[in-house]
């Protein structure tokens, strides 16, 4: 199992959703920034350096959410990992992504999530009001 951390970036009542690019795996899925865990690394640490290679972005993580273990159809299973952030430097540069969008809450459900991100959106819209 693959272990992935992903960031729910807060700011303005609004969180950072994330286009994958046509080129990555999911293509044109959307998901939050985040990535791999890598040997010797904690869970904090991957999810720091992840935002910063794909965004340039500096995080505050404040809050891990419940993790969603997901099997893909090529047999591929995940534990995607979600922890509550905030900003600390606001200024992104994509590095990834094809594009990013500010969604409010209510936004959340019309994106076209990559599936292990579905339960995590849902935990996130009945507990953040
Ligand atoms: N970062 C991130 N990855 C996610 C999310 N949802 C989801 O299914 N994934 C999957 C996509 C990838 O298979 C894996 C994260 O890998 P990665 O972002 O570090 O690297 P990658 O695209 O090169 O991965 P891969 O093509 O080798 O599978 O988790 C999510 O919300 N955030």
């Amino acid at each position: 199992m693959i272990q992935v951390t992903c960031a729910l970036i807060e700011s303005k009542q609004r969180v950072l959703c994330a286009q994958r690019s046509a080129k990555m795996s999911l293509p044109l899925k959307w998901e939050f920034p985040g990535g791999k865990l890598e040997k010797g690394e904690t869970l904090e640490d991957c999810l720091k350096r992840e935002i910063k290679e794909e965004l340039g972005l500096n995080i505050k993580i404040l809050e891990r959410l419940p993790s969603n273990t997901h099997k893909y159809s090529d047999k591929k299973i995940i534990e995607l990992i979600p922890f509550r952030c905030s900003l600390q430097t606001s200024e992104i540069d994509l590095k990834e992504h094809s594009r990013i969008e500010w969604a409010g809450v209510s936004q959340l459900e019309s994106f076209d999530w990559a599936e292990a991100d579905i339960p995590i959106v849902q935990h996130y819209i009945q507990n953040f009001k």
